[in-house]
């Protein structure tokens, strides 16, 4: 077409009567193009009719509507939905896909029709080997198994309970970390990273990233987030077949490759230290990983539960419980600094429940109510996992009266549902109050609220999450007034790398309310 234009631009400003000939001999020429993309798009339009699937965007052959999505997907997601509706199908390159954007969608999808939307998509075959949490991606005996062995022994509320110490003694460290740094301003974005990358290191191998005593940077933080990124740009290059020449590029391989070898050798320097060290005594707080070994040489489990295993419950759980964690706490005092009334509010809370004691433990949190608001609002706002994790269609069903093909990836738009004006009034501004006396909580049953997702593959790891938010935020709000460094504002940028970050990180100014003790 744009050739087409140019040309008809090009010859008829010249005025001369052989140009019009020419000009008409050339449309004829072109002509047929205009007609076979007419063609095809009433063929693609007729067959999404025929094969009776939701509306959706006009497709361009190959790459579908993935030119539509920019890279925070959750809000283009968002504004085809507003034309298209909130059941609508789109083709991402080779995969088929279906957005849901409405609480009575996704609850029919999460809760009535769980069993057949319960498997994650499988990967291409070029990227399983870097991503041993494929080995439960399909919902299988064996996936029940493992999920039901994980749910007793690593995701209970006694397992939660046990580590208490662990997070207590995180925070108190995080907190003298930011008494004792050189200057008054705090990379918090860097903090939240450390904070829970070691209570997750700790929870897992019952030991810590960084050296006793530190809140600090140490190459193991940084492996996680990078295999995951890489791996999601790895596999976003398998919707269209044109990139697959992309994921051969050597080099970006090669990155894949040693990041993920570093993960590997780091799993198996861990399993073979619990192997030599015996698996421990049976305290409650026994670490993830002992607990797990116990079960792979029990001869009566039941059922095949091996090395890979392991390594795949290990690999989902810092990926799913890290990342998630700190986003939250990043963007929770970002809305606080943004908002100063609900910051007062909150701290004074905080500091009128726990007085001169010295610090928040956490048989403190239950009286601080206030501050439960304050964490529903940030994950209402901020969703870490804004399009949850996508589900695939085990087998054909009927949703809203349209058919869903076997195979059809399922994406739900949980930030759209939870920024939507007709389920919250002024769905944009971050007002705790709105959870006061109100019976919607993030468990699950609540479809208009699912940060956490919902149904069979909700998030496993949502109190031991939970747990950390609370004691963190609540310490870092009874220690220090926060205020933003002179002369700057507050930028509220979303960054989607899988997780949904702040894009520039959040530095404020810390001013110790209490002396050192
Ligand atoms: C507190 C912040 C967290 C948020 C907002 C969050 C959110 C989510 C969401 C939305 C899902 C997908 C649910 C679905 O598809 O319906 C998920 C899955 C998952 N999360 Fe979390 N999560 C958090 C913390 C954690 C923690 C602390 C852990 C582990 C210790 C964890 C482990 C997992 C795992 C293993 C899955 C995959 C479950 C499966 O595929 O069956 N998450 N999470």
């Amino acid at each position: 077409m744009g050739d087409l234009l140019f040309f008809f631009f090009s010859k008829y400003s010249n005025g001369e009567e052989m140009a019009k000939k020419e000009l008409m001999f050339e449309l004829l020429k072109h002509s047929w193009l205009l007609i076979i993309l007419s063609i095809l798009l009433l063929l693609l339009l007729s067959s999404r009719r025929r094969r009776n699937l939701p509306p959706g965007p006009w497709q361009l052959p190959i790459l579908g509507n993935i030119h539509q999505l920019d890279p925070l997907a959750h809000r283009s997601l968002l504004h085809l939905a507003e034309k298209h509706g909130p059941l609508m199908h789109l083709q991402l390159g080779r995969i088929p896909a279906i957005i849901v954007s409405s609480p009575d969608i996704a609850s029919e999808i999460l809760k009535t029709l769980d069993l057949a939307f319960s498997s994650r998509p499988s990967l291409p075959p070029s990227a399983v080997k870097f991503w041993y949490g494929g080995r439960l991606a399909k919902y299988d005996e064996h996936w029940r198994q493992v999920t039901k062995l994980c749910m007793l022994e690593i995701f209970s509320m006694r397992r939660v309970q046990s580590f208490r110490r662990v997070r207590e003694d995180e925070v108190d460290v995080l907190i003298q970390t930011i008494r004792q740094s050189s200057s008054s301003l705090v990379n918090l974005s860097k903090m939240f990273v450390f904070i829970t990358n070691n209570i997750t290191s700790r929870e897992v191998f019952g030991k810590r990233f960084t050296y006793d005593g530190e809140c600090n940077w140490s190459p193991d933080h940084d492996i996680f987030k990078e295999i995951i990124q890489l791996l999601s740009e790895f596999t976003a290059k398998h919707l269209l077949p044109s990139l697959e020449w992309l994921r051969k590029n050597s080099s970006f391989k090669e990155k894949l490759e040693k990041s993920f070898e570093r993960m590997d050798q780091l799993f198996e320097r861990e399993i073979e230290r619990h192997c030599s060290n015996g698996d421990g005594d049976d305290s409650g707080e026994r670490d993830f990983l002992s607990v797990l070994l116990k079960h792979h040489v029990d001869p009566n489990l039941g059922f095949s539960f091996t090395r890979d295993d392991i390594k795949a419950i290990m690999q989902m759980i810092f990926f799913g419980g890290s990342d998630t964690t700190s986003s939250i706490l990043e963007w929770g005092i970002s809305e606080l600094i943004k908002n100063p009334r609900v910051m007062k509010k909150a701290q004074d809370e905080v500091r009128g429940v726990v007085g001169n004691k010295g610090k928040v433990e956490e048989s403190d949190l239950q009286q601080l109510q206030y501050l439960k608001l304050v964490i529903n609002e940030t994950l209402r706002l901020h969703p870490p996992a804004p399009l949850l994790i996508p589900r695939e269609c085990r087998e054909e069903c009927n949703v809203q009266g349209y058919k869903i093909p076997v195979g059809t990836m399922v994406i739900v738009n949980a930030w759209a549902i939870m920024r939507d004006p007709k389920l919250w009034e002024n769905p944009e501004d971050f007002i705790p109050e709105r959870f006061n006396g109100v019976a919607i909580n993030y468990r699950g049953q609540d479809f208009q609220f699912i940060p956490f997702g919902a149904g069979r593959r909700i998030c496993p790891g949502m109190q031991l999450g939970i747990a950390v938010v609370e004691i963190t935020l609540a310490n870092v709000l009874y220690h220090f007034n926060w205020e933003l460094p002179a002369g700057t504002d507050m930028d509220m940028t979303e960054s989607l790398a899988v997780i949904l970050h702040k894009k520039s990180p959040l530095i404020l100014k810390a001013t110790p309310r209490i002396a050192l003790g």
